[in-house]
């Protein structure tokens, strides 16, 4: 199974402060992501979503268990060693973290330059801005931009070096629905192109059919972990929305 797993994760705990304020927030966490799927991950606030998701993607080290992250076991590396992980790693957030001063292109350009690959890196940002729509927006900076459209930027910054591993932090929450479920779609055909594993957090309800898989995440621990049909016929409609998206 190891080599079919983007992420192993094996009796994974973590805590936030030390001495009297050391508080547990995830327990016990045992989740395998295999290479090539969609995986949704939702539960109530508070539940840990992001503190796992930064974990996995070698933001915070992790000290108890196991966290094994594109055939590289994280726990106990340092600071550096993570850097080097991270490498290898799409991000997208809520909030794009576009560079305001430079162009779309300049800001996946950047990303393309992590890889010392100078030559091309103008030719492969456009590229990838084209795939996602933006041929027409390359040389325009962010200001300019709708809010689909930066994340779009965003989008093509986390795909443009091709990771095997793309973590995604509320991706649709700054969107309105139509543009967030264009934006989901096009995470997954890319993924599904170029064979990635995609972890998304989301409130959104109105995504969760693009996921192979639902992890759900109540109070540090994962509740559940089944595909969209069971999720939703596991649940009454009614609670759905107050307990799975509040
Ligand atoms: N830097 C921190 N220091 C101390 N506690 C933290 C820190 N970051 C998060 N926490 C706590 O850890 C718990 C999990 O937070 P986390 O942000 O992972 O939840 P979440 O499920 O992503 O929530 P949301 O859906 O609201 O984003 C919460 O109780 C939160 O208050």
């Amino acid at each position: 199974m190891t080599d079919k797993c983007a992420v192993i994760i094996r009796q994974l705990n973590y805590y936030f402060g030390q001495g009297d304020l050391r508080t547990q927030v995830l327990y016990d966490i045992n989740l395998d992501l295999p290479k090539g799927q969609i995986v949704i991950m939702t539960g109530p606030s508070g539940s840990g979503k992001t503190t796992l998701l930064s974990l996995i993607g070698a933001l915070r080290s992790a000290h108890e268990g196991n966290l094994q992250v594109l055939d590289k076991e994280l726990v106990g590396l340092n600071k550096s060693q993570l850097v080097e992980v991270r490498r290898n790693i799409g991000f997208i957030f809520q909030a794009h973290n576009l560079f305001e001063s430079l162009t779309a292109s300049q800001n996946v350009e950047m990303a393309v330059e992590l890889t010392n690959n100078w030559r091309e890196k103008r030719k492969l940002a456009v590229e990838m801005l084209s795939q996602l729509g933006l041929a027409n927006r390359v040389d325009y900076k962010p200001n300019a931009l709708s809010g689909g459209q930066k994340q779009r930027v965003a989008i093509a910054r986390a795909l443009v070096n091709q990771p095997q591993l793309i973590l995604a932090d509320e991706p649709t929450a700054a969107l309105d629905k139509k543009s967030g479920r264009e934006v989901v779609m096009l995470m997954q055909k890319l993924a599904k192109e170029q064979s990635c594993t995609i972890l998304i957090v989301t409130h959104d309800n109105s995504i969760l059919d693009v996921a192979d898989r639902i992890i759900n995440l109540v109070e540090g621990r994962l509740e559940s972990d089944e595909n969209l049909d069971n999720f939703v016929s596991s649940r009454d409609p009614k609670s759905l929305d107050r307990r799975m998206f509040s």
